[in-house]
């Protein structure tokens, strides 16, 4: 059953700093919404108040019925919703087998965990022959797989990736977005921020450009009518 992830009105910042005023959004499971706007505008900042990283000041954040607004991020984890941060966040000196439980940190049933780790290892071939490794010395593609299968653990149903490719080659941005399209082929709602939006943009079934921490436009990319009314609307255009 499809599921609704949906920031209402969230005004948040940084100490006194307002930085996001008013913006709301909707992502659903078994969809990719992509977001998208310059560097600054406010992406990483909504997207770590949806998981509890940062409080709403005001504005309302829903799982389905469920009212996220205030919620720790161990218990938005709890209620399905796992962040993977810029750069991955992978721990470079613990081995894979280890970021990978980390990824399990919240869940009180190591077993099940264990069990979990090895079904989703199963997937990466890579990963599965370099388990006892640290972490650090797998190439940076290497590296954004561990990212993305821990936040796995859990079993969510919506991720938000801040900048998957940023600092992968061009080939590793393409298997990027293949995984991502995997994620949804499971059910699995996915909100992503993109600087790379050609390679995006066919994974996007909806999207949201932000600037200047407002929502500037909200939409499908069959509403993006070419390059030039992107990078308007990117710039900031009303
Ligand atoms: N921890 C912080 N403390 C204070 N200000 C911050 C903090 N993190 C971000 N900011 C400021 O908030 C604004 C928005 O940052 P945010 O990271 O949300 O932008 P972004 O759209 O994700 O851009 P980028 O692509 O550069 O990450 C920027 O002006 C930034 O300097």
């Amino acid at each position: 059953m499809s599921v609704e992830l949906r920031v209402t009105d969230l005004v948040t910042g940084y100490g006194k700093q307002e930085i996001v005023h008013g913006v709301s959004m909707s992502a659903r499971s078994e969809e990719v919404t992509c977001v998208f706007g310059p560097n600054g505008s406010g992406k990483s900042t909504v997207i770590k108040a949806i998981a509890g990283l940062l409080p709403a000041w005001s504005g309302q954040l829903h799982l389905g019925d469920t009212e996220l607004t205030g919620l720790a991020v161990h218990e938005v984890v709890r209620q399905g919703i796992v962040m993977m941060p810029q750069g991955g966040g992978v721990f470079p000196r613990f081995t894979v087998m280890e970021n990978l439980r980390m990824g399990g940190y919240s869940l009180r049933d190591t077993a099940w965990v264990e069990e979990r780790i090895e079904t989703l290892i199963d997937d990466y071939p890579s990963l599965q022959r370099r388990r006892h490794v640290a972490a650090g010395s797998l190439s940076g593609g290497e590296q954004m797989m561990v990212a993305i299968a821990r936040a796995l653990v859990p079993e969510p149903a919506f991720v938000l990736l801040d900048e998957p490719s940023a600092g992968l080659s061009p080939a590793l941005v393409g298997e990027t977005m293949t995984r991502v399209k995997g994620l949804r082929e499971r059910g699995i709602g996915v909100v992503m921020i993109e600087q790379n939006i050609r390679e995006a943009l066919p994974v996007a079934d909806r999207l949201y450009i932000l600037a200047g921490g407002y929502r500037k436009f909200a939409g499908t990319s069959a509403d993006i009518q070419d390059d030039r009314h992107l990078m308007s609307l990117y710039m900031g255009g009303d």
